[in-house]
């Protein structure tokens, strides 16, 4: 082996690295929040505030992070989140992160606004890819992307729920941000995308386009409509409280993640990792729930787990991997991740996911004593 890079002991290089390279409307729109950034900056707050209690004298000469999920195997239970256009960032977009991924065997979910072709995603991946999906106003459009998905061998689709239209994110209002002519959502008809590449006064053209095309009248009644044309698993994402889980799992959706879309929508959300516990609470035990939104180590990935998440999502520090090294920089930061939770598993002494619940984490926070059940306000 070589010399150890500093990079690959610490994922605040490749956020360092990714700004000194990326065009400054670029950096504000992939790292911005909505609003005041209060529920961004919560995201992260929140995994401050947990502290996890270590158990000792437990063998650990062997650990664990693999895991199976909507009938994949996955050897960790880090995946990477659904994040539009990753051509801004590197110019094999997609197709990098989806190689990336499948090195790591981790679940990669793709976004509907992708900058490569589904099938070239899924011929480029080795691991199991999901699909997400913003709900257009042309349904048609939604159907034959959901028909080719399902063709090409995507494994769930993922309906992100917490975006009837964009949130006021004011760095990208401010540099009138519009995604560049040369980069497209290629797996729609670019007539419905138009919008995007238009930069408006006072706003962008994602948050313009969005009011042209999403279609904000979405409700519960609706989930069927996707459930007839698809035999593919169906993720919710964007729950954040339990009535919402209760309606989730009444209309028979396979998995939930609990997210505020990293503090890109409605800013004063609570953040994700308070949330939680009340999803967790709400849904049968075999539902399983998701996390996303400021998971940046692998202590945050074990404390959403001993908090009743089954898997994570990562969203930006994937991006700041593309925009670095492409394939080999979204590799550096997975496995730097993977790295991080084997380290946190043995020390905690719960050498396998399953080992991983709510006693792993103290309550009050700084506080040595257990709780005999989990709570909602664990950890708050
Ligand atoms: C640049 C960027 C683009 C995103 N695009 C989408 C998207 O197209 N669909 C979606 O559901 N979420 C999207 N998200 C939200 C992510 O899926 C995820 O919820 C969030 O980034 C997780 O938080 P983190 O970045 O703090 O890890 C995007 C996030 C970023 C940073
Ligand atoms: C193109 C956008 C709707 C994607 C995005 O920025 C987001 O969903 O946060």
């Amino acid at each position: 082996m070589g010399p150890v890079e500093p990079a690959d002991l610490d994922s605040t290089y490749f956020e360092a690295a990714a700004r000194a390279r990326l065009p400054a409307d670029i950096w504000d729109f992939m790292q911005g929040g909505s609003g005041a950034e209060r529920t961004l900056a919560a995201n992260r707050a929140q995994f401050e505030h947990c502290r996890l209690r270590p158990r000792t004298l437990v063998d650990v000469s062997t650990t664990d992070q693999s895991l199976t999920l909507l009938g994949s195997r996955l050897r960790t239970p880090i995946g990477i989140a659904p994040m539009a256009y990753h051509q801004l960032f590197h110019p094999e977009g997609e197709v990098a992160t989806a190689r990336a991924a499948g090195r790591a065997g981790a679940v990669m979910v793709a976004g509907i606004f992708a900058s490569r072709t589904l099938e070239a995603i899924a011929e480029a991946a080795t691991g199991p890819l999901w699909l997400q999906l913003y709900w257009l106003r042309r349904r048609d459009a939604l159907a034959a992307v959901v028909e080719r998905a399902e063709a090409a061998g995507f494994r769930a689709l993922v309906l992100t729920v917490d975006a009837p239209r964009i949130g006021r994110r004011l760095r990208d209002a401010r540099n009138g941000f519009a995604v560049p002519a040369h980069i497209r959502a290629v797996n729609l008809d670019q007539t419905l995308m138009a919008a995007s590449h238009r930069s408006g006064q006072g706003s962008s053209g994602i948050a313009e386009h969005a009011r042209e095309q999403f279609d904000p009248s979405l409700t519960w009644a609706d989930l069927s409509w996707l459930r007839e044309r698809s035999s593919l698993p169906i993720v919710l994402k964007g729950i954040l409280t339990a009535e919402d889980a209760r309606l989730a799992a009444e209309h028979g959706v396979d998995a939930v993640v609990v997210s505020n879309h990293g503090g890109r929508q409605l800013d004063g959300a609570l953040p994700t990792l308070a949330a939680l516990p009340e999803v967790v609470a709400a849904v049968p035990p075999t539902l399983p729930v998701l996390l996303d939104g400021g998971v940046r180590t692998g202590t945050d990935v074990a404390l959403a787990i001993a908090l009743g998440a089954r898997a994570v999502l990562i969203g930006r520090p994937v991006l700041w991997g593309l925009a670095v090294d492409g394939e080999e920089g979204v590799a550096r930061i997975l496995a730097l991740l993977k790295a991080e939770l084997d380290d946190t598993l043995a020390l905690l002494g719960r050498p396998r996911l399953a080992d991983l619940d709510h006693t792993a984490v103290a309550r009050p926070a700084g506080s040595a004593a257990p709780l005999a059940t989990p709570t909602p306000d664990q950890c708050r």
